[in-house]
């Protein structure tokens, strides 16, 4: 089985070609490959497949074989992949997800994709897309108690369920320790990814982040659109900002005419392999 390695902000994925490789369960393979010792070492599996709505489609599994609504750094890698290996040669298109179909424009320069602006779509702040105890208020600045502190949360969702946590130090988090207890908190029957921010100024901010099904990433594209709404309801940044993450930097905009989110950053080839498995998955 032919696949490629690519990163977006040093979140990395395999990247399986769907219109030529067929996966009996990719659930399982995403499992295999994530292993950074016995795998090819990845946050996940991200299959390119036909769509009937869109030009694409992106099905993503995180590293513990769990299916992913969206993931923002993959989709950049996807139109990367798909212009860059002649799948498509137009610098607008489309890509059908779990969480509707996202509209994408393409930076090329020597014939490659260099960045990608990607429209996130509209934010939700709802509790029903973010399955918690606190039912029926819109989830900003929420306290909840994780091994046995209070921390105030701030839900949303970009398709996939994120909540939003400020802290003063980021840097010293023992975000081994307080990532799976939240991700794994009975408040979120679906689990969660959590972002743990710091605001710098109003147009400023920095981030860790603990993946729902992945760990600690070095970035997460939903994860910065959902800080960016969370900063901006909360009155702590204007509309766009950047989103500073281990691996680099995102640029968010929340249009509020148009509620959608925007964001633009990088993505990048490692290398592209060939799995060989004694009864491919
Ligand atoms: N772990 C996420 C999916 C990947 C999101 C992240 N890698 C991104 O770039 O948006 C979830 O289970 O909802």
């Amino acid at each position: 089985m032919k696949f490629t390695k690519m990163q977006g902000l040093g979140n990395d994925y395999v990247y399986i070609n769907g219109f030529i490789e067929k996966i009996g369960n990719p659930a399982e393979l995403a499992v295999k490959i994530s292993d950074r010792h016995f795998g090819i070492g990845s946050d996940g599996l991200i299959l390119i497949n036909p769509s009937s709505v869109a030009d694409f489609e992106m099905e993503m599994y995180n590293a513990d074989g769990s299916r992913g609504e969206m993931c923002g750094n993959g989709i950049r890698c996807v139109a990367k992949y798909v212009y860059d290996y002649g799948l498509i040669d137009k610098t607008q298109i489309s890509v059908e997800t779990l969480s509707g179909i996202k509209y994408l424009v393409l930076t090329v320069e020597n014939q490659k994709v260099v960045q990608v602006r990607v429209d996130m779509g509209k934010p939700e702040l709802k509790p029903d897309r973010i399955p918690i105890l606190a039912e029926g208020e819109t989830v900003i600045n929420v306290p909840i108690e994780v091994d046995g502190r209070e921390y105030k949360m701030t839900g949303v969702s970009m398709g996939n369920p994120h909540v939003v946590i400020y802290m003063d130090d980021i840097q010293h988090l023992d975000i081994e320790r307080i990532g799976p207890k939240f991700e794994n908190h009975e408040c979120f029957p679906n689990r969660i990814n959590t972002e743990f921010v710091k605001v710098l100024d109003r147009n400023t901010v920095e981030m860790r982040v603990w993946e729902r099904g992945s760990g600690e990433t070095l970035a997460c594209g939903t994860g910065a659109c959902a800080v960016a709404v969370a900063c901006v309801l909360g009155g702590l940044t204007e509309e766009k900002i950047t989103v500073r993450l281990l691996g680099g930097d995102l640029f968010i905009e929340w249009d509020w005419e148009k509620d959608t989110v925007y964001m633009t950053g990088p993505a990048e080839v490692v290398f592209d392999g060939e799995w060989k498995e004694e009864k491919d998955v």
